[in-house]
């Protein structure tokens, strides 16, 4: 271009093509999801719009006569000579996929997939992450975009056009959106339906081209309603040796041994718990004051004072929608509120990001659990573990990431051997009873290793059998020292854990004390205890 290089021309296009991902990712992630789509659409389309406007980009007609080009002292004169440097790129963008997607920055971005929020409470930066996606796919796509030109000999508009988005678009669908080879195959065989019309039936050059984007759009149809997660679904890899036995796990299990850097614990075993110092002795680790935040006409919560001591637990109980997720959510950041403050430890955290909040030792666990489905129980728990070194892209490539995951995936079959599930390591989640889900959303919550855990219904919905289960690991939890607050419906798992309780309707606080002062309430009994 312009008698540059080609290599100079390749890399400006990479490097073009990176900040435009940068940017159109900071406008279009503010966005609704319906409309982020549509947006990336709109793009592409205005910018080959522009592209054919403005003659020194080359108009219409693009730049032509791409050719004469040589690379590493090829000559790249017919399409054929574009064989090997393709499939060289080709290796190197497969190879560079495969290390990320099977490294911790590949583990946070399927969680962000699967489920963003989730994630987020997990104490990752799922902005950032996918800014860092949009960067990546555009630069690659910049990079892939300058072989093509140089392939076709010509660099113009009409061939970036909305054909070979809906042909990239089909290979990913069709090869399955989260197994690198199913895509690469997929690619190679949709590629290959042109010739094969052309070559193998007589069909003319001009229709075989129409036919196949037909068939793209058919393909892309028939597998997306009968097999969504495409021909060849994600493959799981075996991040750490599961431990002896792959029998059916008994409920009743006692807490291990945890151990969690230099601060091993020895969880207590089972039996009644007790808090290791008085509620009124202990000392406030959290404390809200004033938190309000109306919904439109609704107050979902209204002046919530809340404290939260140290090695306690404090539950909040109230009738549907008195609006306890509400304030588990203005505690984490996950909701602004109108007005109040959150002290953790004496830092306020009002105004910080839900990742930060986590990071800053507060974390949460979801009412509707949230797992990763298409990850492993592993997978789920290690995502949770702290500043993992191999979570930022620039250290993916030092010696030493795989073994530090290593020590990730150890760390975090610790806290699933914890919670009696380690033996449940290498399923993928979405497999999981609901109890086990519970269960293994608690053990993700410890490996955050935030020093204040709010639980949203431990054993609400939970069979029987694990209930005794989840009760134990809490205590145990408490126990080592750490503070819970916990939203429960299931009054005998508050009776028998809370050392603390305070009772939520219409969004305010109107009580709080020992569950026997609350139960024992004449009008709390009426309007909440009584219908229990
Ligand atoms: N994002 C939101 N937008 C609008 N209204 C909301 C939002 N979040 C909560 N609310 C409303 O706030 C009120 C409190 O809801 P919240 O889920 O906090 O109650 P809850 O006590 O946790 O109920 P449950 O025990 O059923 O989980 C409800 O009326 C709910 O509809």
């Amino acid at each position: 271009m312009h008698g540059w290089p080609y290599l100079a021309s390749l890399g400006v296009a990479v490097l073009v093509a990176t900040a435009f991902g940068v940017v159109i990712g900071l406008i279009a992630l503010g966005l609704p999801e319906e409309f982020l789509i549509l947006m990336t659409l709109a793009f592409s389309l205005a910018i080959i719009g522009i592209f054919a406007t403005f003659d020194a980009l080359g108009g219409v007609m693009g730049l032509t006569g791409v050719t004469g080009l040589r690379l590493f002292g090829l000559a790249l004169d017919t399409p054929r000579d574009w064989l090997v440097p393709s499939a060289a790129v080709l290796v190197l963008v497969y190879a560079l996929c495969r290390r990320l997607g099977e490294s911790p920055y590949g583990r946070v971005l399927k969680g962000v997939r699967e489920d963003a929020v989730a994630t987020r409470a997990l104490g990752k930066n799922t902005f950032g992450y996918k800014i860092g996606v949009f960067a990546l796919t555009s630069g690659t796509a910049g990079l892939v975009g300058g072989l093509y030109s140089g392939w076709l000999g010509q660099a113009t508009p009409s061939a970036f056009g909305f054909p070979l988005a809906m042909a990239v678009f089909a290979m990913v669908i069709v090869g399955g959106s989260a197994n690198l080879l199913g895509s690469v195959v997929a690619g190679v065989g949709l590629t290959m339906i042109e010739p094969a019309l052309r070559e193998g039936l007589g069909v003319q050059s001009s229709q075989a081209a129409l036919l196949q984007l037909v068939l793209y759009g058919a393909l892309l149809v028939v597998v997306m309603i009968a097999r969504p997660q495409g021909l060849f679904a994600e493959r799981f890899h075996r991040l750490a040796p599961s431990p002896a036995g792959d029998g059916p796990h008994t409920a009743a299990r006692e807490p291990r041994a945890v151990g969690d850097g230099p601060r091993a614990v020895v969880a207590p075993r089972p039996g009644p718990p007790a808090p290791p110092v008085s509620y009124e002795d202990a000392e406030v680790v959290l404390r809200a004051r004033g938190l309000s935040k109306r919904f439109g006409g609704i107050t979902a919560a209204r002046n919530i004072d809340l404290e939260l001591r140290r090695g306690t637990i404090t539950a909040l109980v109230g009738p549907n929608g008195a609006g306890k997720t509400t304030a588990f959510n203005l505690l984490t950041g996950t909701v602004v509120p109108d007005t109040g403050s959150v002290l953790l430890n004496g830092v306020e955290l009002v105004g910080t990001r839900p990742d930060l909040v986590v990071r800053a030792g507060l974390v949460r666990t979801f009412q509707d659990v949230r797992l990763l489905g298409r990850l492993t129980c592993l997978e789920n728990v290690m995502l949770a573990v702290p500043d993992q070194d191999g979570e930022r892209i620039g250290r993916l490539l030092r010696p030493g990431v795989a073994r530090a995951d290593r020590e990730v995936a150890a760390r975090a079959l610790e806290w699933l051997d914890f919670v009696g599930l380690a033996d449940r390591a290498e399923t993928p989640a979405d497999a999981l009873s609901y109890g086990q889900s519970k269960l293994v959303s608690l053990a993700r919550a410890l490996a955050t290793r935030a020093d204040v855990l709010l639980l949203d219904e431990p054993a609400s919905g939970v069979d029987a059998a694990w209930v005794d289960t989840m009760l134990q690991m809490v205590a145990a939890v408490r126990a080592e020292g750490r503070t819970i607050c916990l939203v429960e419906h299931n009054l005998d798992v508050v009776r028998e854990l809370a050392d603390h309780a305070c009772f939520m309707e219409l969004g305010e606080i109107t009580a709080s004390g020992t569950v026997a002062e609350l139960t024992g309430s004449a009008r709390l009994a009426d309007a909440y205890f009584g219908a229990q």
